[in-house]
């Protein structure tokens, strides 16, 4: 039998029972329904790209249609008056996302690429650290455009800034008096492993460090609470937990504490107090809408802020105590079969040490997962060896997930 053929009914697979009453169970179970997911598929990639909600397709056709198709420049110059406020739209989605990261809404800016908003936080954070401190410290393992951004902000300012990259483990023991900043990502992409951020937040602040988090991968998964840790800076990404589309706008959070002393390195004129004055000098906007630069991208912006409503009535506890039952049951649905089949578990089984995604090590983990998205299992691949499954509580049943466990048991006993 070959794999295809094993998988071809992996969707209709029966479902035991237990994991039925699961789903029975579970109080996000309606939330699937506001998704338009593919028949035929499983995806285990909103880590990667969150999946299409029914109230965004709706929200971007009537954007397009009437407020720009209709409504023209009115739209920016009416907007408010007839409730499309397009030049409000940062501010709206900052707002619900600051209920996401634990942040005042003011302390959000939210527009350009993650990319980009790490860029503006770390040009941010050197900006207002002790001239004395000359150190960025981050995971050496970061996501690659963290550490790209690093070098290239390090190497604009004339190596004023010295990057030192360490292992994420040891950050701890590096936070010493010459540290202006640390940068780290805190779900990493690979594993799935969760830093503590309140810990590492309290322990930097006690060592004079300011933070920079990354929560590409916590926001939309968990409660990420940025006030209590005293974080300072973060940025994350719109498109994969948040499920604003492909290429939604990132976030930007900067602390209420330095927003009068924090420099602007991108300083446009949509940060300006007031933009149509057209003044010939740069005045701060109130707040974190300082760090927005450029015009508000609408047709994303919009997407972004319809796919927000999704969580308005989630309670973030039980949205993360469902992303651990669904990871716990992958994992435990698998672990009978890893040392058989060459699997790896690299997650953290610890439930403080995880994000939402289950990866494994396996030496054929490129041949592996093209074969799993051939026969409809959407997880992802990464160099070198790793096999990453997103879970995601707002649309993922435990029946989805057991049937994905099997798959991958299928597909592996198949190769063996
Ligand atoms: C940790 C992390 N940071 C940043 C990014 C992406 O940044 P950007 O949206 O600018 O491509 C990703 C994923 O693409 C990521 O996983
Ligand atoms: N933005 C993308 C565009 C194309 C393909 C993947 C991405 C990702 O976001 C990858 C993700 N950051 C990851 O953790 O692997």
């Amino acid at each position: 039998m070959t794999t295809q053929t094993a998988l071809a009914d992996l969707q209709t697979l029966p479902v035991p029972p237990e994991v039925l009453a699961l789903d029975a169970r579970d109080p996000l179970a309606h939330k699937r329904g506001d998704f338009l997911l593919p028949e035929g598929v499983i995806y285990l990639d909103g880590n990667s790209l969150g999946a299409l909600s029914r109230r965004v397709a709706a929200r971007v056709r009537g954007v397009t249609e009437q407020e720009w198709g209709e409504a023209l420049i009115g739209s920016w110059t009416l907007g408010a008056a007839q409730g499309r406020d397009w030049m409000a739209l940062p501010d709206r989605v900052a707002a619900k996302i600051a209920r996401l990261i634990g942040a005042q809404p003011d302390e959000v800016a939210v527009g350009d690429s993650t990319s980009v908003n790490t860029f503006k936080a770390l040009a941010a954070a050197l900006g207002v650290a002790p001239p004395e401190r000359r150190v960025l410290l981050t995971d050496a393992d970061n996501f690659p455009t963290d550490l790209y951004v690093a070098q290239g902000l390090s190497a604009l300012l004339d190596g004023r800034f010295e990057l030192r990259r360490v292992p994420a483990g040891e950050v701890g023991a590096h936070l010493g008096a010459d540290v202006a900043a640390v940068l780290l990502t805190q779900v990493d992409y690979r594993t799935g492993r969760c830093l503590d951020l309140a810990a590492i937040s309290a322990q930097a602040r006690a060592a004079g460090v300011l933070t920079v988090w990354d929560l590409a991968h916590s926001a939309g998964a968990f409660p990420v609470e940025l006030n209590a840790a005293g974080a300072d800076f973060a940025v994350g990404c719109g498109y994969k937990y948040l499920n604003g589309g492909p290429g939604a706008p990132a976030f930007l959070y900067v602390a209420r504490r330095h927003h009068d002393r924090a420099p602007v390195a991108l300083s446009g004129w949509m940060g300006h107090a007031d933009p149509f004055e057209m003044a010939r000098d740069y005045v701060p906007a109130p707040g974190a809408r300082r760090f927005v630069t450029g015009t508000p991208m609408v047709l994303s912006l919009s997407a972004l802020d319809a796919a927000l409503d999704a969580f308005a009535d989630v309670d973030l506890q039980v949205l993360r105590a469902k992303s651990l039952a669904l990871t716990d049951a992958f994992i435990g649905w698998l672990d009978p079969a890893c040392a058989r089949l060459s699997l790896e578990l690299v997650t953290p089984r610890g439930h403080h040490e995880r994000g939402s995604q289950v990866s494994y090590r396996h030496p054929q983990a490129r041949e592996v997962m093209a074969e799993l998205i051939a026969a409809g299992l959407v997880g992802d691949f990464r160099t070198p060896d790793i096999l990453r499954f997103g879970l995601t509580p707002l649309y993922h049943s435990f029946a989805d997930v057991y049937r994905a466990a099997r798959g991958v048991q299928t597909i592996l006993e198949a190769r063996a």
